[in-house]
């Protein structure tokens, strides 16, 4: 279980996060919406390690990860997929996965994403939008199941905005396998804009606006709220959200 209790992250003059609490449960989606600058990234970065927080305690299953540097958290079973696709282009998807985890078998993850079993030879420069942010999913997967770690619990996989510039039938196919990801125990934080493809398929959803938390409750309780649902997107105004697809978002 992920506990996050009065976090406070502050980048140059001003604090970006205040006084944040949010759990995210082992077998349960949980996800993190809300608008551009809002402080969604930077929440993920606190927990992967990559930014400190100036106060408050971050736990996972009671350990608290002050002190534990980035690398002591992935061994934990902390992953992050951090904003935008970034595979090794001039490797194929099974040299990437090797990258990832040599002495692994790509077996499991090739299971959750049969799309990439036919495209092992393949550069990861030629894969579309949607498999490239496959085959990073599946990387951090193959690294969160590292020999390596301390723990054998399932982990906790943090997932920023994979959506960008992918097309909703593409999203929605990503998110059924990160669904499926919580029925092997794991712990899922995704920050997602397709409030309309997460909502429907998550277990609990938190808004942050402006670095507070504005809402943290069920998904239907979110949906049932067009007021609240609207400032997940715009934080605030009083126009509704888009009915269908994501703010702003390429097909591809
Ligand atoms: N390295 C940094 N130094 C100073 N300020 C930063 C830094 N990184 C982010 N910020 C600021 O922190 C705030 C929160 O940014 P963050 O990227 O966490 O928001 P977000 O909710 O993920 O937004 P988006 O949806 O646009 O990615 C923004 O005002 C941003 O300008």
């Amino acid at each position: 279980m992920l506990e996050i209790r009065g976090l406070t992250v502050s980048r140059g003059a001003g604090d970006i996060l205040r006084n944040v609490d949010l759990q995210a449960h082992p077998g349960k989606l949980t996800v993190l919406l809300g608008p551009n600058g809002a402080g969604k990234t930077t929440l993920l970065d606190a927990v992967s390690g990559l930014v400190r927080h100036r106060a408050g305690n971050l736990l996972v299953n009671g350990t608290e990860l002050s002190r534990v540097a980035r690398v002591g958290r992935a061994r934990m079973g902390i992953r992050h997929v951090e904003q935008g696709r970034s595979v090794f282009p001039e490797l194929t998807v099974r040299e990437n996965l090797a990258v990832a985890a040599p002495e692994r078998s790509h077996r499991q993850v090739v299971e959750l994403f049969p799309e990439l079993a036919a495209r092992m030879d393949v550069h990861a420069g030629l894969l579309s939008g949607g498999e490239q942010q496959m085959l990073v999913i599946a990387r951090a997967l193959l690294r969160t199941r590292s020999g390596r770690r301390r723990t054998e619990e399932p982990g906790v996989l943090l997932i920023d905005e994979m959506s960008m510039g992918l097309a909703p039938v593409i999203v929605a196919r990503l998110l059924r396998t990160v669904r499926a990801l919580t029925q092997l125990g794991m712990t899922l934080l995704l920050v997602e804009q397709f409030a309309h493809l997460v909502l429907p398929i998550a277990d609990a959803a938190y808004v942050l606006d402006r670095g507070s938390v504005t809402f943290a409750g069920t998904p239907g309780q979110l949906q049932a709220n067009p007021g609240l649902l609207h400032a997940a997107y715009l934080g605030g105004s009083e126009t509704p959200p888009p009915a269908t697809g994501g703010p702003g978002r390429d097909a591809r």
